[in-house]
């Protein structure tokens, strides 16, 4: 049986590079070199077996979904991703295991740019906790308070398809190319999207726990309300044949596990906030607007609101 020390040199370390680590895995601290006169944007999430993913998924999308849902928080804001940090509670050392879940964090990594330059080990039953680390020029975080009356409210991608996934999952879906399946275990964090925005949107937050909820923690916070237009949610494709249209609706309003943008917008930016997403290849669908009137209009006030911990809430 390896040793954490034997499992942290055999699968997360890698050759040092021009990444800004200073001292990377094997000391007591990290330390990183940020840009000179940028702003750090700091954010963590644990994900916990059978919590936010199965146990039982495949160790590559465990790996590569526990630094998709941080580097999302980073998008949210704007940010240009540059460390994390790998806090890893597994149950075994199993080796065959821990190289199918490094391949898929570490794939993720190289795609955003990202350098795990450090973390903790422990045993126990498996969760990842992840701190990831971005860089911001001063002032120009997207913040979720910004949003004004008379703003449009846009979101990237499409709705439903990470709640559709964890349904396909429970049916006994396994493959990884089914699209629903994909959205949910495989989520594709909007980095280049929430940087393209940066100097347009006047708010953004991601929108893990459903729409709806965290368009009330983006309402909440800069103090609008919201009329949703139902007809333009974009569904995830597929999403109506596999739940049926009542379930569809709810899985993309309060489901959860969709990693999409939700941004506001003054009316004359949508034209050039659409063109630079289009070059990015990420759609933007405008979905409602926001007005001084506090709450949440357009939508059936039956339909829960999105997860809460300790409630375990779902559609
Ligand atoms: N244990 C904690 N100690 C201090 N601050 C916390 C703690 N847990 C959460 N927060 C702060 O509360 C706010 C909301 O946290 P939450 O985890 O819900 O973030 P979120 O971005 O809304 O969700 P997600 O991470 O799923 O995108 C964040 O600013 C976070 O830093
Ligand atoms: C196996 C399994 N069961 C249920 C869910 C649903 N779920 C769990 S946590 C969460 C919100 C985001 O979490 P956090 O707020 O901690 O970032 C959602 C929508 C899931 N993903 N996997
Ligand atoms: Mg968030």
């Amino acid at each position: 049986m390896p040793s954490e020390f034997e499992l942290i040199a055999r699968y997360f370390t890698r050759q040092p590079g021009d990444d800004g680590v200073l001292l990377g895995v094997g000391d007591d601290c990290t330390l990183l070199q940020p840009t000179p006169g940028y702003c750090l944007a700091v954010s963590v999430d644990t994900s916990v077996a059978d919590v936010h993913f199965p146990g039982t998924a495949p160790a590559y999308a465990i790996g590569y979904r526990a630094l998709a849902v941080s580097l999302s928080d980073l998008a949210a804001m704007g940010a240009t991703p540059r460390w994390c940090l790998m806090a890893l509670t597994l149950p075994e050392a199993e080796e065959s295991w821990l190289a199918e879940f490094a391949r898929g964090f570490h794939a993720l990594c190289d795609t955003s740019g990202v350098t795990l330059a450090g973390g903790d080990i422990t045993c126990g039953d498996l969760s990842i906790g992840v701190t990831v680390h971005g860089e911001l020029p001063p002032g120009m975080a997207l913040r979720r308070s910004g949003a004004r009356a008379g703003d449009v409210l846009a979101v990237t991608g499409s709705l439903g398809g990470g709640h559709g996934g964890l349904r396909a999952w429970q049916q006994g879906e396994r493959d990884l190319d089914d699209p629903l399946l994909a959205a949910y275990l495989l989520p594709q964090p909007r980095i280049e999207a929430g940087q393209a925005l940066r100097d347009l949107a006047t708010a953004a937050i991601d929108i893990s726990d459903g729409l709806l909820a965290d368009l009330q923690h983006l309402c909440e916070a800069s103090g609008v309300g919201a009329e949703l237009d139902r007809e333009a949610l974009p569904l995830t494709p597929g999403l109506v044949e596999r739940l049926g249209d009542t379930d569809a609706l709810h899985a993309a309003l309060g489901g959860g596990d969709d990693y999409e943008l939700l941004v506001s917008l003054p009316p004359k930016a949508v034209k050039e906030a659409r063109r630079r997403l289009q070059t990015l290849g990420v759609p933007l669908t405008v979905i409602g607007k926001l007005s001084s009137e506090s709450g949440i209009r357009g939508v059936p006030d039956s339909i829960p609101s999105g997860w809460l911990h300790f409630h375990g809430e779902a559609p």
